[in-house]
């Protein structure tokens, strides 16, 4: 790149796909690497050992080892997976284990979930003053509340001076809490555990170890930097994230556009333009068990959880179906919203519990629109998804989906550039009103087809937000 130098960055992730995935900030660990490469960015990623990375894991080579690494022995590996150039923590005490990256099989988080992720953050911290013999990173880019603690033991290293962190946000709902007693086998000093460390009401929260500790704070979009700002949204760490204003940008996710192309997709049957989604829309009826029906197929693919505001999709319900509209979900979670689901499931209503990748792929290629009617939203990226395949996005206005959908009216429809349906307060009454306006709009062939013009034509990949991190990355070094 014109003889600039490389740099190199750390990224410090919990769930990478496509290794292992329980939502978003997978995907965005995943695809930050070839994002940055034209950047002049090597990117290496540290991520746990878990069975699946270890089965995954090609050309495996023991770069360090840590003879108590919390409590047992752990070596860490250099290999690739999926294209990725992984850094894995082979800790089998830590890792090596059935049920999912944070949960047991019961559904209850793992007991030991601090040292788990302080673990991940320590060896990060190993990593940037030198354990790794030939190669030391620039950045330590950390996620989330799991790579929370990293800037922290950076702080308090010798790298300090050398080495700049980044802290992303991608969901402030999860903060890594332990017990005040567990400072020690955290390798935290009483001194950094105050209301201006990482103490957060009596106990210690990695993530704002994160956010109070490291170079830079980002998080996943320009309204979701503002709104965590808020008491509304920055869910008791408003202070903080108003402490670092000076220091925290919003950068917007972007999507793979090779896994995420209409043209190309295996999953489906491929199209350029929006009247090729017919064939898939035939398809996914029959898939879902719905009959013919007049109005729009809207589809959901999301963790189901209070955030995704699907609660409010129930009660709204009545109002598509009325309208000759119809409904295919597909998502996991909470255990009464999925029993809901599945009461309303009928004719013009086909739910699928479950978490199912090609599925997905087919559920934007067939469904005339997309619903995100989530309380808040740090990015989003099916709405994103469903931009690329003409499936209109109805979304809240909130945090990411504010800054991506552009909501239909008069003047964006005269300039053609709307590309979606928003809807303000986030309750049941107002989400029944956008379904309407949907139904109307999709009543109108002529301004419907424009509008999925509109929508496949909007950048939604990653060019423009990698160039924002890489330029993020150089602004640090050069304060160095
Ligand atoms: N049952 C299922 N079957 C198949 N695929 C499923 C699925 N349920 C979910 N998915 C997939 O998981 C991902 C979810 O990503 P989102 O960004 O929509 O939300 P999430 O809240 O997980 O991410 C958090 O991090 C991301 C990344 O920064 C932010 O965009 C977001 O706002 C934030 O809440 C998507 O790729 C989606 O298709």
């Amino acid at each position: 790149m014109g003889g600039r130098a490389v740099t190199q960055v750390l990224s410090v992730a919990s769930e990478v796909a496509p290794v292992i995935k329980t939502g978003g900030l997978a995907d965005v660990a995943g695809a930050l690497p070839a994002a940055l490469a034209p950047f002049g960015v090597t990117m290496r990623t540290l991520m746990p050992g878990y069975p699946q990375a270890m089965r995954m894991l090609e050309d495996a080579q023991p770069v360090a080892q840590f003879q108590d690494c919390f409590g047992g022995h752990a070596d860490l590996l250099a290999g690739k997976a999926g294209g990725l150039d992984l850094l894995v923590l082979d800790a089998p005490h830590l890792f090596e284990r059935g049920g999912g990256p944070y949960l047991a099989d019961a559904g209850t988080d793992w007991p030991d979930n601090p040292e788990r992720f302080a673990a991940l953050s320590w060896v990060a911290s190993e990593i940037a003053n030198g354990a790794i013999e030939g190669w030391q990173p620039d950045i330590v880019h950390c996620h989330d509340w799991q790579a929370g603690l990293a800037p922290y033991y950076i702080a308090r290293s010798p790298a300090a001076d050398r080495v700049k962190t980044i802290i992303t946000v991608h969901n402030i709902a999860f903060q890594g809490l332990a017990p005040a007693w567990k400072m020690g086998a955290l390798k935290i000093a009483p001194v950094d555990f105050t209301p201006d460390g990482m103490e957060y009401w009596g106990q210690i929260s990695a993530l704002k170890a994160g956010l109070v500790f490291a170079d830079w704070l980002t998080t996943v979009s320009p309204t979701y930097a503002a709104e965590l700002m808020t008491a509304e949204f920055g869910m008791g760490l408003e202070g903080v994230m108003r402490a670092r204003r000076d220091s925290f940008t919003g950068i917007l996710n972007g999507i793979d556009e090779q896994v995420w192309s209409p043209a190309t997709d295996p999953a489906i049957t491929p199209y350029k333009a929006a009247r090729g989604k017919a064939s898939n829309k035939a398809a996914l009826r029959k898939e879902f068990g719905l009959r013919q029906a007049d109005g729009p197929l809207c589809v959901v693919v999301s963790r189901l959880t209070e955030q995704k505001g699907l609660d409010l999709l129930i009660e709204a319900l009545p109002t598509l179906l009325d309208r000759g509209g119809q409904l295919a979900l597909l998502g996991s979670g909470d255990k009464g919203l999925e029993a809901a689901f599945q009461r309303a499931a009928g004719p013009d209503v086909g739910v699928r519990i479950g978490y199912d990748e090609a599925l997905s792929h087919r559920m934007m290629a067939g469904g005339d629109a997309i619903l995100v009617p989530s309380r808040f939203e740090p990015c989003g990226l099916t709405q994103l998804y469903g931009l690329r395949y003409g499936a209109i996005p109805l979304v809240a206005l909130t945090g990411g989906l504010a800054d991506t959908v552009v909501a239909a009216n008069p003047a964006s429809m005269a300039h053609q550039v709307a590309t979606g349906i928003q809807f303000h307060p986030v309750t049941a009454a107002a989400l029944a009103d956008a379904l309407n306006r949907l139904c109307d709009l999709y009543a109108d062939p002529d301004r419907w087809t424009k509008m999925q013009r509109n929508a496949m034509s909007q950048p939604v990949g990653w060019d423009q937000s990698a160039a924002r991190y890489a330029e993020l990355y150089e602004s640090l070094l050069a304060a160095r």
